[in-house]
């Protein structure tokens, strides 16, 4: 069965506001991504400094979305122990690990000099 694009769109904003309501790891990385915004925001950030915190956020969002699936999926296909099973979930928790040590990164390489300087004027 082949969806109209307008349909694609509202089931997958439907799958991320499942996630963000339901999912508690999204409620850390949504605390996150308000208090790098509002950093950003007081600190007058560039262009290319937004460019860079939003593809951070992006990065690790989009991350625990495939991580969040690859669960439901689990807890739906095969429920029972299997160390096979359990590898696969492994991975995909390094993945969001992978992708949170890298925002993590971009964002003290964003953030730190900025607010550096701001406390040099304080
Ligand atoms: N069916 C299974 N077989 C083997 N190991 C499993 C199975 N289900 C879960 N595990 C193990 O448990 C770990 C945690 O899985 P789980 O799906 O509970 O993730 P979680 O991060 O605790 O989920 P939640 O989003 O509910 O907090 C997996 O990384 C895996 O090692």
């Amino acid at each position: 069965m082949s969806q109209t694009w307008s349909n694609k769109f509202r089931v997958a904003v439907g799958g991320l506001l499942w996630a963000l309501r339901d999912q508690t790891s999204f409620h850390v990385h949504l605390a996150f991504t308000a208090a790098v915004i509002t950093l950003a925001v007081l600190l007058r950030l560039q262009l290319w400094q937004w460019i860079g915190l939003v593809f951070a956020i992006g990065l690790v969002l989009a991350a625990e979305l495939f991580n969040t699936a690859m669960e439901l999926l689990v807890a739906v296909l095969h429920p029972e122990y299997d160390p096979r099973i359990g590898r696969a979930l492994d991975v995909a928790a390094a993945a969001v690990l992978v992708s949170a040590l890298t925002a993590a990164t971009i964002g003290i390489a964003i953030l730190g000099p900025e607010l550096y300087c701001w406390l040099m004027q304080v």
